[in-house]
């Protein structure tokens, strides 16, 4: 059998999308859904497997700027709506597009490729790796207490349709992304897909609400949620599902965490895909009761290995040469000489010996300061080859905020 890798065509795009959600399982995604996705299909950037006229592979990529420890908003392309026709999987089809797309994600200029991924393990083998994960919780609000942080009570609260308060959300979002890495900065119609909500996918919980969090007539917070009313014989039990939050300083997070916790007729919150270190579990009296998990979340892939690790700075100076294998990618291998510091990063190549051994996908898994190349050393897939590189490579990747994606794509 051959398989043709083609540019999408626009006129080819229910028939592309088709493969996709049979993939999926092959239930049709809402009408509104399907259209949004349609609308922020990158054509150009989308790859179809042609076996004749069938359509049997599909692999797109978003042109994101991703936010790095240092603040800064790097081109990363974001890997999506990747499947291979049931009829033709295990041949091959997805290594041939993986290795097309990052080829043009090189051409392209783009340091990073980047993605959520259905099954974490089919990616490694691309040279993809965990970077930031993401929290879900219960918290169980007839047992826990949530504290109150300082000037919470000079935020006032309000109800607003979640159409009409997006702009002002989108300006809270705007003004978080360089804090935290591993955030996407909102590329035009993004916006709209917080507003995408079917009925089918609400699982008997409510329509979308929105509370803004103001203080001085200024927008400070929003949260996102739905209610999801549960009776039983011994009376309410019902769920707050949350679907965002955000704050811009502590009183505006912890008003809304607050007023999250305390609806009436509700005995919980379903907090799902949040950052592992979210306000909630410093104002909870009793985590436990919360029932955190940890989850992957943001896959990340250093396509130009010396220009991804220019492209973010480090928290403490850092004078280290890896040895970097990268099999799919062998245009990264080799050794690197990576010095910087909180102010920028300068990264080349070099013929000095190497300080640390490793793959790109261990790059990928620091990149964001998610992850330490100690806690990686420890499980073997870090080699020390200068004393004390280690440490001082560990210390400099880190960041003072744990890397999340607030969004799928
Ligand atoms: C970013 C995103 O869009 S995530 C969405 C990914 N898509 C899905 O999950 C939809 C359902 N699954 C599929 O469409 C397909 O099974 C795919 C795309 C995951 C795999 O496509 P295939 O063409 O079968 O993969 P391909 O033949 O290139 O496999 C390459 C290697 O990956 C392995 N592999 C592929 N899929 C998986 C998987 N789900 N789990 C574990 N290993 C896998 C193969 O065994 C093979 O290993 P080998 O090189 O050691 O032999």
């Amino acid at each position: 059998m051959t398989t043709e890798l083609r540019v999408l065509d626009p006129s080819e795009w229910d028939r592309w999308y088709g493969v996709l959600e049979l993939a999926f399982g092959g239930v049709p995604e809402a009408d509104e859904e399907r259209k949004l996705w349609q609308e922020l299909t990158e054509y150009e950037r989308s790859i179809g497997a042609w076996d004749g006229d069938r359509c049997v592979g599909t692999a797109g990529a978003f042109s994101f700027r991703l936010s790095v420890p240092g603040g800064a908003v790097v081109p990363a392309a974001g890997v999506t709506m990747v499947s291979v026709a049931a009829t033709h999987r295990r041949r091959g089809i997805l290594t041939s597009m993986m290795r097309r797309q990052l080829e043009d994600v090189r051409a392209g200029g783009e340091p990073l490729a980047v993605l959520t991924a259905s099954e974490p393990e089919i990616y490694g083998r691309f040279g993809y790796a965990v970077a930031a994960y993401s929290a879900r919780a219960t918290i169980d609000t007839t047992r826990v207490r949530l504290a109150v942080p300082e000037g919470a009570d000079e935020v006032t609260l309000r109800y607003a349709s979640p159409t009409e308060a997006l702009e002002a959300c989108e300006a809270v979002y705007a003004r978080l992304v360089p804090g935290r890495p591993g955030m996407l900065e909102r590329r035009p119609g993004w916006e709209r897909l917080a507003l995408i909500d079917p009925p089918g996918d609400r699982e008997g919980a409510s329509p979308r609400q929105c509370v803004l969090a103001e203080r001085g007539g200024e927008v400070v917070g929003y949260a996102l949620y739905a209610i999801k009313p549960e009776w039983s014989f011994n009376g309410a039990n019902g769920a707050v599902v949350l679907h965002q939050l955000a704050g811009l300083d502590p009183a505006a997070e912890g008003a809304l965490w607050r007023f999250l916790s305390s609806v009436d007729l509700t005995s919980r919150v379903l907090v799902h895909s949040r950052p592992v270190d979210d306000a909630w579990q410093h104002l909870v009296s009793d985590v436990r009761r919360c029932e955190p998990t940890l989850r992957d979340g943001l896959h990340v892939r250093l396509v130009d290995v010396g220009a991804a690790l220019e492209a973010r700075t480090y928290q403490a100076p850092v004078d280290v040469v890896f040895e970097v294998a990268d099999a799919f990618c062998p245009w990264n291998e080799g050794r690197w000489r990576l010095t910087g510091d909180a102010k920028g990063a300068v990264c080349v190549r070099t013929e000095d010996a190497a300080d640390l051994s490793l793959s790109v996908r261990e790059l990928g898994s620091v990149y964001l300061g998610g992850n330490s190349l100690a806690s990686l050393a420890s499980a073997g897939r870090v080699r020390e080859l200068r004393e004390g590189a280690l440490v001082e490579a560990s210390v400099a990747f880190g960041s003072p905020v744990a890397p999340w994606l607030p969004h799928g794509f």
